[in-house]
């Protein structure tokens, strides 16, 4: 069920967002005034601060939270609730870690459009796509929990009847710093498999989208978790510092920028913390002649523009075959122009705002670059203002489509994080396949073809952790999703990642005597 333009109308969410006034979940009113801070099972004010920070609602430019960032004693004390809950934890079968998750899940799929709206608001994206996101999130804690019981070491037998196993173990007490642009979506990709393998874990969101994470946090208390396995603490850099180097964090896995990524990987060095990187991208999509045209416009706007996009697989880099280059881009740029901006609560909306306004002159300092260097912009690329004058504040531009661009343009070397799609011509399949390794990113790619033995031969030929075969930007859980080169290690999703949160103990059985040396 989604609801506008009300009081919040059904019971979830009046359970949300409680203490306190009932909360208009509508664009232009919503306010957060409870903690926004999770630990040892509740809201809390943090006890220590580095600072203050704003959240936004980009759809109108309205302040909706102020908060304090934790400091180093309130990070130090989430640590201590987060290594309580994980001694009882850890030691659940893995059977009771499932029950938990599922009921988690159930609790996510019945508030979805709860969720959904929180996320439209602190984020900007449409409420259709935002829908997609808590779909991607419980049906994460359902994979996890579908694996939790079968997570199992090895037997392996040794001479004269003595023997060794493994035991698959979890770590402790995880980190996980997350991004804007997928907040609840990230919270639950990296807590599933954490939780699944018997971890405990701390999660930090962009301090841009504190908001919808504390309600999987409530949802995981209610689900059953002990308090304190799942704690949240805000703040931006500061926190994240104090988290990363804290002694008894054992593993940080993050989601967010290459700079950020680099940070993060020199304080976990100093612990020898293992660490998940998921980074940013500069993806490209190829498209040979040979192609369903329908279908290839279609990926190329998957590609680019969801979440305004500012979506880190996302294929910018759009190479398409001289034969189709006219026929492609014209029908891109029409469907382009059709994408209908605005109130991203609407239902009809497709694009709503950007995170917050210099992010937005950012993406739109790229574009007038993009001309400079000799790129045609075909449309958009402009600041938008909706009619409504409710939303005259927020930042909102028309999705942009560059054509004439070269390889070495800004706009096809650097993440613009924006809807900006930059159209390269090629003629061949060996000439594209290096343009499109010429980067020092690697987090996804695309190819559109007909020919089965061609799309296969591209996409080993793709130095990219994740490649679309005629599609673009889906997300099964049950993939592994994560980067090559700049663009990070570690995979999030799949089964793999039980890998990325948790250890093998090997235990060596004798069951003879002990041949001494001595
Ligand atoms: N590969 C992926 O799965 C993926 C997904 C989403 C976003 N991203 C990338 O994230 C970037 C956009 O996100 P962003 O602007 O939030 O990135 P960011 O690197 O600025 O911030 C990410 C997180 O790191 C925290 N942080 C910042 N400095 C820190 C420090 N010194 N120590 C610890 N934590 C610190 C931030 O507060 C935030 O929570 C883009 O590059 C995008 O491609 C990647
Ligand atoms: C498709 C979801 C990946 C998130 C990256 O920004």
């Amino acid at each position: 069920m989604f609801f506008r333009g009300g009081l919040v109308a059904f019971s979830p969410c009046v359970r949300a967002l409680r203490p306190g006034p009932v909360a208009a979940m509508n664009t232009g009113s919503f306010v957060v005034s409870q903690p926004l801070n999770y630990r040892g099972g509740a809201r809390v004010e943090p006890v220590d601060a580095s600072g203050t920070e704003k959240a936004f609602e980009p759809a109108t430019g309205r302040v909706i939270a102020t908060f304090a960032c934790s400091g180093e004693k309130e990070v130090n004390l989430a640590v201590q609730d987060a290594k309580a809950a994980f001694k009882i934890w850890s030691q659940k079968s893995g059977m009771e870690r499932c029950r938990v998750l599922l009921e988690a899940a159930r609790i996510i799929r019945e508030r979805r459009d709860e969720i959904a709206t929180v996320e439209t608001i602190n984020n900007g994206k449409s409420i259709f796509e935002a829908r997609w996101d808590v779909d991607t999130s419980w049906q994460c804690l359902e994979y996890y929990a579908g694996l939790a019981g079968s997570m199992a070491g090895e037997h392996i037998q040794l001479p004269g009847g003595s023997f060794g196993y493994t035991r698959r173990e979890p770590l402790g007490v995880c980190v996980g710093i997350g991004a804007w642009n997928y907040p609840f979506q990230i919270a639950c990709w990296k807590s599933a498999p954490a939780l699944a393998c018997g971890n405990a874990m701390i999660f930090k969101p962009s301090p841009f989208t504190p908001v919808s994470v504390l309600l999987l946090a409530e949802i995981y208390t209610e689900a059953g978790v002990p308090p304190g396995l799942f704690n949240v603490v805000q703040g931006g850099a500061a926190t994240g510092q104090f988290l990363c180097l804290h002694r008894d964090v054992a593993k940080v896995s993050f989601t967010g920028s290459v700079p950020t990524g680099s940070k993060i990987m020199e304080m976990a060095a100093k612990g020898i913390k293992p660490i998940t990187l998921e980074l940013g991208g500069k993806s490209p999509l190829i498209i040979f002649s040979d192609c369903d045209l329908e279908n290839a416009v279609k990926g190329a706007l998957m590609a680019n523009f969801l979440t305004q996009g500012e979506v880190c697989c996302n294929g910018t880099r759009v190479f398409v075959q001289k034969e189709i280059l006219e026929k492609f881009t014209k029908e891109v740029v029409k469907r382009t122009q059709g994408i209908k901006i605005g109130d991203p609560l609407l239902e009809g909306t497709r694009m709503g705002p950007l995170i917050n306004r210099p992010h937005l002159e950012r993406v739109l300092g790229f574009i007038k670059l993009a001309k400079e260097q000799g790129a045609k912009v075909l449309c958009g690329g402009d600041v938008y203002v909706p009619e409504d004058p409710k939303l005259k504040d927020g930042y909102y531009m028309r999705p942009c489509v560059l054509t004439d661009c070269r390889d070495d343009m800004t706009c096809v070397r650097e993440e613009i994080f924006g809807p900006v799609m930059s159209i390269l011509s090629f003629d061949t399949e060996a000439e594209v396949l290096e343009r499109a390794n010429n980067t020092t990113f690697g987090l996804a790619a695309g190819v559109f073809t007909r020919d089965i033995q061609r799309a296969h031969r591209v996409v080993a030929g793709l130095q990219a952790g994740m490649c679309f075969i005629n599609n673009y930007n889906v997300s099964p859980v049950e993939l592994p999703f994560g980067g090559y080169k700049k663009s990070g290690f570690g995979r999030e999703n799949g089964r793999v990642t039980v890998e990325y949160y948790s250890q093998l103990k090997t235990v060596c059985v004798e069951m003879g005597d002990v041949e001494s040396a001595f």
